[in-house]
């Protein structure tokens, strides 16, 4: 993952095409020259779409809420400073499930295109990053009060030729320490549930969600989801790619490799708790989706004032 911000040296005079960017009502969209676009909505600098060669690549439930009013149920919400229900007597005790990132207003600080090398030496790929913030002067006066940290994030997006990147910097901005989990809870769009097999997840340890927080280890090289599923794996190699393949032809569809996020929470809700959800829809869709969610959740994260962290995850998927 390289999100150097080299300065393009083609297009300074030169006819070549460069990234195209749109903003609207507060929708945020850049595409490539080669036909890949990503699309993001301030609210909660959230991913909604992901297309290459004309597929769309993340899931957006059909009854997802647009507007602002809820978060986004489908693309990538991002999850910070707490991951799930918050724990009592925490200083995110008072937050809402997943934090607020995910339901609030960001800003847009700007896109920057950098070139890659191409595959076949002389030629150029082309990157665009769209970078987004939030900070605590941003938060609704609820979301002040019941974390009342002087914080700020930088939340990166970057669109390459076959890969989609995202990362963020949290950083501490006050006098006080604080503590964190984040996660990207990625929906990955896919055909048919019972045509994926999850690898490399193999003689890891994981806490079942749907058994009472229980601890369990992987047994399965190629794990298929037959059930509502929502697991958390711990203590991963960040370098090793997390496959979802074809259950067909073996072929990855999707392969996420991570930087410091070294947990992965795999989730489907499955018949019930699809049609539980208001937000989803239609309820077969969760047939359509999976997701796999780079985080780090298992523990907290300190920062020490004026620190800063970072972590990222780059999706590679079959063009
Ligand atoms: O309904 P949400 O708050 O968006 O959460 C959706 C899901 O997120 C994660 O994957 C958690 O592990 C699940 O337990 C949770 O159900």
């Amino acid at each position: 993952m390289d999100r150097s911000n080299k300065p393009s040296a083609i297009g300074v005079g030169a006819s070549l095409p460069q990234p195209t960017l749109s903003i609207k009502d507060n929708v945020i969209e850049a595409s490539l020259p080669s036909g890949q676009s990503v699309t993001v909505h301030l609210y909660g600098a959230t991913v909604t779409s992901w297309k290459t060669n004309g597929k769309e690549q993340l899931f957006v439930s059909e009854k997802a809420h647009l507007d602002g009013s809820k978060p986004i149920r489908g693309g990538i919400p991002l999850v910070f400073p707490v991951f799930g229900p918050p724990p009592q007597n925490h200083a995110t005790s008072s937050l809402p499930q997943h934090g607020f990132a995910r339901n609030s207003n960001w800003e847009f600080l700007g896109k920057s295109s950098s070139e890659a090398p191409g595959r076949d030496g002389d030629q150029t790929d082309l990157t665009v990053k769209l970078d987004f913030g939030l900070s605590h002067s941003m938060l609704t006066e609820e979301f002040r009060e019941a974390w009342p940290y002087e914080f700020g994030l930088v939340y990166s997006v970057t669109l390459t030729k076959d890969t989609l990147e995202t990362a963020l910097q949290v950083r501490n901005e006050g006098k006080q320490n604080f503590e964190f989990q984040t996660l990207m809870h990625t929906y990955l769009n896919i055909a048919d549930i019972s045509d994926i097999r999850i690898k490399n997840l193999e003689s890891k340890t994981y806490v079942d969600k749907t058994l009472n927080a229980t601890t369990h280890t992987e047994s399965s090289p190629a794990l298929a989801i037959t059930q509502e599923t929502d697991r958390v794996y711990q203590s991963l190699d960040p370098a090793v790619p997390i496959v979802v393949a074809s259950a067909k032809d073996d072929q990855p569809l999707f392969s996420i490799t991570r930087e410091a996020l070294n947990d992965v929470v795999v989730w489907n809700p499955w018949i019930e708790k699809a049609k539980g959800m208001a937000d989803f829809g239609p309820d077969e869709a969760y047939k359509n989706m999976i997701c796999v969610e780079a985080g780090s959740v298992s523990g907290w994260q300190t920062l020490e004032a004026g620190e800063a962290w970072e972590g990222a995850q780059s999706i590679k998927s079959r063009l």
